[in-house]
């Protein structure tokens, strides 16, 4: 079991709703709905829990509506050590059509007060030295520069600890140039950071390379319904996912992130620790909420897992991308 800090700058109550293709414009009728407290770094460390780890949960917490979060961090075991701020948490409304399409609102939330990364940097300097890793999800509140980030990851780094970074935009190219010990980009972050659509397995491997060679060990990236791209001081791997039934593609990456520090830490083979990641994944797409390694199917789903070294060559010698 390990000590694993998870920080949410941006914390959010989601609210997900089941329905039938969506009728623009119309009234529709939902099927089930569920309003959670979430955000990356939160979900993160619900799985993490569920995976017999001890997490701490920090960040800015907007005071207005806090008591639902307060209300799940107690009922998932997660210390709470969030930085109180004033103001509201935002709302994100995840619409789950039946065929899978998955259409995301996510709100701005508060706005981060002026003295907001003073505070955080306090807390981390007692949290630091009790974890074993950190790691550092989602977008940033308004107030907040995408250089606080790349402060909080070099405080990380200095204190020794690695840094497992999983945010988009502005907040990712600062946050890459203050090297993390590991990414989780999708394809759609990766491509924005590259400035250009990547669009094949090569010119992910391309922008990947460039990345590691910048000094960050680990890059993750999801690919959705085309699995996973791992390279690594070991090499690069990719997986296929087992076929699911899809439900809701919300929470898959911060379902995968937390599998691939539970696998790393665990200092599992690169192979098991990439199948046991992306079978999380693929089980969480599966339901609303972030995915359950005690599900009854979870065995299943591992064993129909794929992964394979990249590029992989078959008996014949031919090499497939
Ligand atoms: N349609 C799907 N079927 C099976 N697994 C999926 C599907 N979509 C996502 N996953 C799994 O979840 C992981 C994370 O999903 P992805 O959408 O890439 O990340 P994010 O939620 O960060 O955008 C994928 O790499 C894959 O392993
Ligand atoms: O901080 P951001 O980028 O707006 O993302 C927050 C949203 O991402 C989630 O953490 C889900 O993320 P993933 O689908 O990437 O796992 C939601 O719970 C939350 O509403």
């Amino acid at each position: 079991m390990a000590r694993i800090l998870t920080i949410t700058l941006n914390p959010a109550l989601d609210l997900s709703v089941e329905t039938a293709p969506l009728a623009l414009g119309e009234v529709n009728r939902t099927g089930h709905t569920l309003m959670e407290p979430a955000g990356k770094g939160i979900n993160v460390a619900r799985v993490l829990a569920r995976l017999g780890h001890s997490v701490t949960v920090a960040g800015l917490l907007g005071d207005a509506n806090a008591a639902p979060f307060e209300r799940l961090f107690e009922a998932e075991g997660l210390q709470d050590s969030f930085v109180r701020v004033p103001g509201q948490n935002r709302n994100n409304i995840k619409i789950a059509e039946a065929g899978g399409r998955v259409t995301d609102l996510n709100g701005p939330g508060f706005r981060a007060p002026e003295d907001a990364l003073q505070r955080l940097q306090l807390r981390l300097k007692s949290l630091l030295p009790e974890c074993d890793a950190v790691v550092i999800g989602g977008s940033l509140p308004d107030g907040f520069p995408p250089s606080g980030l790349a402060i909080l990851v070099e405080q990380a780094s200095r204190a020794d600890k690695p840094v497992w970074l999983d945010t988009s935009g502005a907040g990712l190219k600062a946050g890459i140039k203050a090297g993390p010990y590991a990414i989780k980009p999708n394809t759609d972050e990766l491509s924005d950071w590259a400035g250009t659509p990547l669009k094949d397995l090569a010119s992910v491997a391309a922008t990947v390379d460039g990345i590691r060679a910048g000094g960050v060990s680990h890059v993750v990236v999801s690919m959705g319904a085309d699995g996973v791209f791992w390279s690594s001081p070991a090499g690069i791997l990719r997986s296929r996912v087992p076929p699911v039934s899809l439900v809701s593609t919300v929470c898959a990456g911060d379902t995968l992130l937390a599998g691939m520090l539970h696998g790393v830490l665990g200092e599992q083979s690169e192979d098991t620790v990439l199948a046991f990641a992306t079978a999380l994944s693929a089980e969480c797409v599966q339901h609303i909420g972030v995915g359950d390694p005690g599900a009854p199917d979870f065995h299943s789903l591992l064993q129909q897992t794929r992964v394979q070294p990249w590029p992989w060559q078959n008996n014949t010698g031919e090499i497939r991308l």
